[in-house]
């Protein structure tokens, strides 16, 4: 498993009160493997990602993440922690605005020790091979919305993570390029020593699913396995 998840439990303390989130979630998801997690909104989906990722503190249970035990991590190791093993594709991208396409995608890379000169040479590489040639030194707002996104994919993706969490990827895309960024992403993030876990909404990438988790009201609803085509088949997307 790249994730295994047992009980996991996250309040959130507002003036109103303490919000339950998370109610003991066991989830997993399996190397080489793209795994979808779909509900309702407010289910959950972001908090239990965000945990995965380093990026959100204080629930209780255990979460695994190659090896790793996320929840008890000290705040010193969960740095090297990320630099190593996450990738995260935000819905809004998050792209720094005062740094061209190529800068966005090598500042992993730099903030892991790499110089910026081979950074942003590997940088430019896989904006190349995602299609990016044209645009690799402009600003984030001289973009188009599908062209921040591969700039997100391309940030999240240059140190090579052995995990992928992706929130939303396709929200903001219409319905042919949200099937472009789920093959890249399969291509790019699912192998025998890696593994993708995508939120999503969208009922047209489900079927790039290899395993598609459910949750309802802070809870794991249901798990459902599926057999595709070839995953590695981007050309013919006719079934989804
Ligand atoms: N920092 C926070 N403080 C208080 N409540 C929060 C916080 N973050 C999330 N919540 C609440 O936790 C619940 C779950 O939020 P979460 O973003 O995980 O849901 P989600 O399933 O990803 O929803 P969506 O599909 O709409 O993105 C929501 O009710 C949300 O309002």
């Amino acid at each position: 498993m790249s994730v295994n998840c047992k009980n996991v439990k996250m309040s959130f303390k507002s003036a109103a009160g303490t919000v339950n989130v998370l109610k003991g979630v066991d989830f997993e998801a399996p190397i080489g493997k793209l795994t979808m997690l779909v509900g309702p909104s407010g289910c959950g989906k972001t908090t239990l990602i965000s945990l995965i990722a380093g990026l959100l503190r204080g629930a209780s249970g255990t979460m695994e993440v190659f090896g790793n035990e996320v929840l008890t991590m000290s705040a010193s190791m969960l740095v090297p922690y990320r630099l190593k093993n996450i990738g995260f594709i935000f819905q809004q991208y998050n792209l720094l605005a005062g740094l061209t396409a190529s800068e966005n995608v090598a500042v992993p890379l730099v903030a892991s020790g790499t110089g910026w000169p081979v950074a942003l040479e590997k940088g430019r590489i896989l904006l190349g091979k995602l299609g990016m040639n044209a645009h690799i030194d402009k600003l984030p707002s001289q973009l188009s919305g599908g062209q921040q996104q591969r700039v997100a994919i391309a940030r999240a993706l240059i140190h090579e993570p052995r995990l992928l969490l992706c929130d939303e990827p396709t929200a903001a895309l219409d319905g042919q390029s949200g099937k472009v960024v789920m093959n890249l992403l399969k291509e790019l993030a699912v192998a025998d020593d890696r593994a993708a876990i995508v939120v999503t909404h969208d009922p047209r990438v489900y079927s790039f699913a290899d395993r598609v988790v459910h949750m309802e009201d802070g809870l794991v609803a249901k798990v459902e396995s599926i057999v595709t085509p070839s995953s590695t088949d981007s050309t013919n997307d006719t079934a989804h």
